[in-house]
């Protein structure tokens, strides 16, 4: 097994489809999606649940055949970047072999691969040094899945590929997993991984690929995500309102009216809250709508529903 050949191209999945037959009819999981992540990125797939994410990812580690469409990890096919230990990868799913200690099991697993990377060090950015000599049927659900991420960092993969790593890990799991998955980035690494969260997205990615229904909805730095998917909508009554005034209150981006009341809608609702309620202190019954990832993604894909709404008093 030998790495040295390994081309500069990083992933590249080019039309891909998948669909699964169901007793209630035909899924379209993966509707003709395209993406490219360069060596070096860290990509973030962020979509609400039954997006596509994790058919994306088991078609790019090769584990689902497209209906249609191809990988190319590093300019080769899944199963033979896999095979020469290019790929490291954490699933939703997956034990760890029971009767083995912590440092044995990756000791283990390191020694199938040319260039592993040395247990100790690997232990020590995942945080899992305290329970090394632990067997892997002691440990508790947040240790599990930082062992987990350990065994899919010890062959010392070009790419990491994450399936929604941290959802049984506590906040300071979290944050001791990211440190880690930056510590590896840092190296050079690609890392691609979904998530529901679009703070984790923001946070840990260089790049956010939004997914809604099969496809891709948007592509772009964190920051232009965030912007797009994270605002709020903020609606006062306040008969004969100037728009265009209200346009220019800090953290509006756009503004519309309905009867007697105002919609804006936000980058920022804290600043045009407190904004509008100094220029305008008869604004009453003020309501702030977060829609939330799931009626952010439909709204992008033409498919609104109703925002979930919070009340604030004025
Ligand atoms: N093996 C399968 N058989 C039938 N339907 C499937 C199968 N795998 C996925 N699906 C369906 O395909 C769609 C996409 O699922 P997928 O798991 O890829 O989405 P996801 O974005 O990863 O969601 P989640 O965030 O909930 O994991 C969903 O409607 C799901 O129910």
């Amino acid at each position: 097994m030998t790495r040295s050949d390994a081309p500069s191209a990083g992933v590249a999945l080019r039309g891909l489809h998948k669909s699964f037959r169901t007793p209630a009819g035909v899924v379209r999981a993966v509707r003709g999606l395209d993406l490219a992540v360069a060596p070096g990125e860290t990509v973030a797939l962020l979509g609400p649940n039954g997006a596509g994410k994790s058919t994306t990812i088991d078609m790019l580690l090769g584990l689902t055949r497209p209906d249609a469409g191809e990988v190319g990890l590093f300019g080769r096919p899944p199963a033979q970047a896999i095979a020469e230990g290019a790929v490291g990868a954490m699933l939703q799913t997956g034990g760890l072999i029971a009767f083995l200690s912590v440092r044995e099991l990756l000791t283990m697993t390191g020694s199938f691969y040319t260039d592993p990377l040395p247990v100790d060090e690997v232990l020590q950015i995942t945080g899992t040094l305290d329970v090394a000599d632990r067997r892997t049927t002691k440990l508790s659900g947040g240790q599990t899945q930082r062992v987990r991420a350990a065994m899919a960092l010890v062959s010392n993969p070009d790419l990491l590929v994450l399936d929604e790593p941290t959802v049984a890990m506590d906040v300071e799991g979290r944050h001791t997993f990211w440190e880690a998955v930056r510590a590896f980035a840092r190296g050079g690494k690609t890392v691609l991984f979904a998530t529901h969260y679009l703070e984790e997205a923001d946070r840990y990615a260089d790049r956010v690929v939004l997914m809604a229904q099969g496809r891709v909805v948007a592509d772009g730095p964190a920051n232009e995500i965030k912007a797009m998917v994270g605002g709020r909508t903020l609606r006062a009554t306040l008969p004969g309102a100037d728009l265009g005034a209200l346009a220019a209150l800090p953290g509006v981006t756009a503004t519309d009216s309905r009867g007697d009341a105002v919609v804006l809608t936000c980058a920022d609702s804290d600043a045009a809250v407190r904004a509008l309620l100094g220029q305008y202190p008869q604004a009453k019954d003020i309501e702030i709508s977060s829609a939330g990832l799931e009626a952010a993604f439909l709204a992008l894909t033409g498919d609104p529903t109703d925002p979930a709404t919070e009340e604030i008093t004025a």
